[in-house]
């Protein structure tokens, strides 16, 4: 399968289907290491950092890439550490978008 990074998350429209167990894991195998899939309808990591600032950092580079793509994380942020949580809550599930998004918070630079 083409790597997840080279797509673009497009607008997907409510009552669209979420993804079955066999397709999550699908794309799930072509993410990097440290993702987990929570119930079949999210999928969460957990970054660590040195300090705050550099937690914060790495957010701010989220936000403004979850913006370009038009699909958003959860992200929680603390001391040292940035917990991302994605699905798409239109549809109340995963679909492809979340692992595009989540292939690209994984090629971000911290
Ligand atoms: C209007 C706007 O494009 C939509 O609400 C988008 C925004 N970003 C989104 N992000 C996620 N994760 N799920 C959505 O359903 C979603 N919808």
């Amino acid at each position: 399968m083409e790597s997840l990074t080279n797509k673009k998350c497009v607008p997907c429209s409510i009552g669209a289907p979420t993804l079955e167990p066999e397709e999550i894991k699908k794309y799930f195998k072509s993410l990097k290491g440290g993702w987990k899939v929570i119930d079949n309808k999210k999928i969460e990591k957990t970054y660590k950092f040195k300090d705050f600032k550099e937690a914060l950092d790495f957010t701010n580079k989220v936000g403004k890439l979850a913006e370009k793509e038009g699909h958003h994380p959860n992200i929680h942020l603390s001391w040292g550490k940035v917990v991302i949580e994605v699905w798409t809550h239109k549809i109340g599930g995963l679909h492809k978008n979340d692992f595009i998004l989540a292939a690209k918070i994984d090629e971000i630079e911290s």
